[in-house]
């Protein structure tokens, strides 16, 4: 089974896929839209994208990416723990303070932010599409006074050396990863960190109007259908045209969901299912 990521080698999202599918052939891509595509094209069986962190929220590519280009179902879900570390070129580690430029993912900078306030005030940030592909940059830029935040089997990869483990600003820092394929089949996996089910709609309301939100959390709520998640992005159809992301805590059934669903459009919603899919604990 070929699976996509977002690559180089030693990203985060390496990591997921390498936990959950052993076995797979992993074919990394340099950014997520090539990633998604490339599942649209047929090329990979499934692909693996970062959807949403703890401490610095969704990972908006992969959200708008999925909505505005590619409409794929996402079959599955991986929560992994994210731990940050900051890592230079070997010839720079005594004088690792002095660097002038981080490297990294925007997500991975925002969960350093004190870190590197405190410690790196006056060095420049510079976001690359990946964690490693920064530290893959660094290691082939021996000679620049230049940093890398990313993880442990990135400086392994790169041959970076590790200056501050676990820059990350809070303990709990997680990162969300779905799996999402041409066809709406979840991939067999029979792992012991299978953690539940999850049901992710996007719901478009019909115009602004006093107490469309409401109504349509009440379509939830008296079926006590337990939201985990709702945010909102912009359609992109002009200035305060929004659609909500709702994650029902839930795999899809025969009554309560699809009865919510027809309430919403009864209300002149646009509902789509993005997918109903099994999520897994690292
Ligand atoms: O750059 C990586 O290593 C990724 O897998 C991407 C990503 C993200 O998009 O949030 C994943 C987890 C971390 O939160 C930082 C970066």
């Amino acid at each position: 089974m070929k699976i996509g990521y977002l690559g180089p080698k030693a990203t985060f999202t390496d990591l997921a896929v390498t936990t959950m599918f052993p076995h797979a052939e992993k074919i990394p891509y340099s950014t997520i839209p090539e990633c998604i595509d490339a599942v649209s094209n047929g090329e990979i069986d499934a692909g693996v994208v970062p959807l949403e962190n703890a401490l610095e929220g969704s990972v908006n590519l992969t959200l708008d990416y999925l909505i505005h280009e590619q409409s794929l179902p996402i079959v599955g879900e991986i929560i992994a723990p994210i731990q940050q570390h900051l890592m230079v070129h070997p010839y720079h580690a005594h004088h690792w303070t002095e660097v002038k430029e981080i490297y990294s993912h925007s997500h991975a900078i925002a969960q350093c932010h004190k870190f590197l306030h405190a410690n790196l005030k006056k060095a420049k940030h510079v976001y690359m599409t990946s964690t490693s592909a920064a530290a893959k940059f660094v290691s082939e830029h021996p000679h620049l006074p230049i940093a890398a935040i990313a993880n442990r089997l990135a400086a392994k990869e790169y041959g970076l050396m590790i200056v501050q483990e676990n820059i990350h600003d809070h303990d709990y820092n997680h990162t969300r990863f779905i799996i999402v394929r041409k066809q709406n089949e979840p991939l067999k996996m029979d792992s012991p960190l299978y953690a539940g089910d999850k049901t992710t709609l996007m719901v478009a309301l019909p115009k602004d109007q006093p107490g469309a939100l409401h109504q349509v959390l009440s379509a939830f709520a008296w079926r006590k259908l337990n939201l985990t998640k709702i945010e909102s992005r912009p359609a992109k159809t002009g200035l305060g045209n929004y659609f909500f992301i709702i994650d029902i805590d839930q795999k899809m059934d025969d009554v309560l969901i699809p009865g919510a669903i027809a309430e919403l459009e009864a209300l002149d919603c646009t509902v789509q299912v993005l997918g109903s899919y099994p999520y897994y604990i690292i």
